[in-house]
């Protein structure tokens, strides 16, 4: 029933590595300060780690070896000198790479959440908002966490890998050409894993967003999944896609724990083998015991760095691979912009709408035109209704004026200027749109209708409540417009949400009104109520109505026919009876249905040719 999609194209993966992780470096910018602090601290919590061998050298060649109490306390003393150096250095290290991790996983989130607002509906019709969302909430997630931690922890022991390395040359020149042969041994089968696990991962990624989308679809439809009893369905096919994502995941956690079984294996498989070539070595006399141990101490110190290092890589590479997602998402330049020098919009504004040859298709249908060779006038303050059967082309024409999409043939003018030579949104300030389906946020009824202007005045929203005939039912609430409606207002009424959704689109004042009738859910006072509130918003301005109800169609100036995408007819109620057989087909039904037609609605025979065209 439902698919995943891929949200973007993908570059290919052999070049991905670490790629994503070093973009990100360009958030660092503008906290170098920052970097600066934890960059110093970091190089001196190393040091001071470093600092311990040589502490260490001291304590056992100076004070025992040598056997004098105050050798051992002056070795010691300077021991813990360097030891409150680190735990200073090692407290601002973890607070300043943490606190850049969380600045940056901010950043990034708030910068993916300003392109996916950005981007147009057309976008999420072709990847799916729930895979989207679901991209979003858990690759930031999770380079919040590698950001936060693990790359810190990388960033640490590279640095005391490197600082061991050239300690344990320092200490023993001899010993030390085995530690440099034992490293490639423990970092080539690290790097082979790591590729194992980072393809995993990525699979591991995209199976745990298909698992989100699919939970969030069915959540979101619970009322339609429950009505159809469709939980089963769900159940089993929600299980197969976690069940899916767990088998890969079991996968990239059996190389993980490959991965770490080889490396600390190989690793203090070494240490073992250094302790004992430099045993003999001390009982030769060619070192002393504090060398010794100092070197031992960098080798265990090495070891230990590349164990995390072999641990963390994987992490490193899902982040990686999390942060590419993030990027392309990022990289996907909006279809619909506005064009680089905009023309003004008229003053005053009109509100007048011209189509001109108006084609389009729908990006995944190129073959079937949705709209073809329209041509249309709406003039300054008329109210034009819209009607044809079900798929006739009514609501893509609302999309193609608030410019959702381009045309792909023909243009629409606004005010006598091509939509594409405006700037979008200065394009959408002068319309508002009421949906068939209001949407509604969470949050109370205050703030649902302030969306429509977030400057109004306390009485601008009490006056438009008024207007809408919102304040019959407000009145009734718990604490009236200030009522939490719950998320996407589900505590409320359709019709209530309706008014809601025209008191926003009053505040709004637009010069331009795009209405989709929602009046078949409603009763009749609800819908009384409704049409009251609409005939305010519609009052002096130019307005263009996807009509369901003869009364809308009869108080029309005038009625566009639809169908197939094609302008039918145009013309008044009475003329069009007369000159059209398709509206007075739909009328017809209307009145032998046997409804008022004054509150009955306008019926949609099922698209195609015959119901068209009877
Ligand atoms: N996002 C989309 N992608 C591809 N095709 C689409 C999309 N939205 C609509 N269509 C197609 O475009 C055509 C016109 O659809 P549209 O929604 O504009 O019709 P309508 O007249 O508003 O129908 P209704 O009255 O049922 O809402 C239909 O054939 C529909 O299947």
């Amino acid at each position: 029933m439902r698919q995943s999609s891929p949200a973007t194209q993908r570059p290919p993966a052999r070049d991905r590595r670490l790629r994503g992780l070093l973009r990100l470096a360009g958030y660092l910018k503008p906290y170098w300060r920052q970097a600066l602090v934890a960059a110093v601290a970091l190089i001196v919590a190393a040091a001071g780690v470093l600092a311990i061998g040589q502490g260490l050298r001291l304590v056992i060649d100076q004070g025992f070896a040598n056997g004098t109490a105050a050798a051992l306390d002056r070795a010691l003393l300077l021991t813990a000198g360097v030891v409150l150096v680190l735990a200073v250095a090692s407290a601002m290290r973890f607070y300043w790479v943490m606190w850049l991790g969380e600045r940056m996983a901010a950043d990034l989130r708030q910068d993916v959440f300003n392109r996916l607002v950005a981007l147009e509906p057309g976008f999420y019709a072709r990847n799916g908002t729930a895979e989207i969302q679901s991209r979003m909430t858990t690759d930031t997630a999770l380079l919040q966490s590698v950001l936060g931690s693990t790359f810190s922890m990388a960033l640490r022991n590279s640095l005391l890998l490197t600082g061991t390395l050239v300690m344990l040359v320092v200490t023993s020149p001899g010993l030390t050409g085995l530690v440099i042969v034992g490293i490639p041994l423990v970092v080539a089968p690290m790097l082979i894993y790591g590729r194992r696990v980072r393809r995993l991962s990525r699979l591991s990624q995209d199976r745990i967003a298909d698992v989100g989308s699919y939970a969030s679809e069915t959540l979101g439809g619970i009322e339609t999944v429950q009505a159809f009893v469709h939980e089963p369905i769900d159940r089993g096919v929600f299980r197969e896609r976690v069940e899916s994502a767990f088998a890969i995941g079991v996968q990239r956690i059996r190389q993980r724990a490959g991965l770490n079984a080889v490396a600390l294996l190989l690793a203090f498989g070494g240490v073992a083998f250094v302790l004992w070539r430099g045993g003999h070595a001390v009982l030769a006399g060619t070192m002393t015991a504090g060398e010794l141990s100092a070197f031992i101490f960098y080798a265990v110190l090495a070891a230990g760095a590349v164990g995390v290092l072999s641990e963390v890589a994987g992490e490193l590479f899902r982040a990686s691979g999390a942060a590419e997602r993030l990027f392309e998402l990022l990289d996907t330049e909006p279809a619909i912009r506005p064009p680089d020098e905009p023309q003004p919009l008229s003053d005053p504004i009109r509100g007048e709408v011209k189509l001109q040859d108006v084609g389009f298709c729908y990006p995944n249908r190129e073959d079937q035109p949705a709209l073809q060779g329209l041509d249309l006038q709406v003039r300054c303050g008329e109210t034009l209704a819209l009607v044809g059967p079900s798929g006739a082309g009514k609501s893509t024409l609302m999309a193609l004026l608030l410019r959702f999409y381009d045309p792909s043939a023909g243009r629409i003018l606004f005010d006598g200027v091509d939509l594409r030579d405006l700037d979008p949104q200065s394009l959408r300030r002068c319309m508002a749109l009421v949906a068939q389906t209001p949407v509604l946020f969470t949050g109370t009824v205050r703030e649902n209708i302030r969306f429509g202007d977030p400057d109004a005045s306390p009485a601008m929203i009490e006056s438009v409540a008024e207007a809408a005939h919102c304040r019959e039912f407000v009145d009734a609430l718990p604490q009236g417009l200030d009522t939490d409606i719950g998320p996407a207002g589900v505590q409320l009424s359709g019709g209530q949400r309706q008014r809601i959704a025209i008191a926003r689109a009053l505040l709004r004042d637009p010069a331009l009104l795009l209405l989709d009738e929602a009046t078949s859910s409603l009763d009749a006072e609800s819908e009384q109520q409704v049409q009251a509130a609409l005939g305010h918003l519609m009052a002096g301005r130019t307005s263009i109505v996807i009509a369901h109800r003869l009364a809308t169609v009869r108080d029309a100036d005038r009625i566009a026919v639809l169908d197939h995408g094609c302008l039918r007819a145009i013309g008044t109620h009475d003329q069009l009876l007369a000159r059209d057989r398709l509206y007075a087909h739909l009328a017809a039904l209307q009145f032998n249905d046997g409804r008022d037609a004054d509150h009955g609605e306008l019926p949609r025979p099922a698209a195609g040719p015959a119901a068209g065209h009877a």
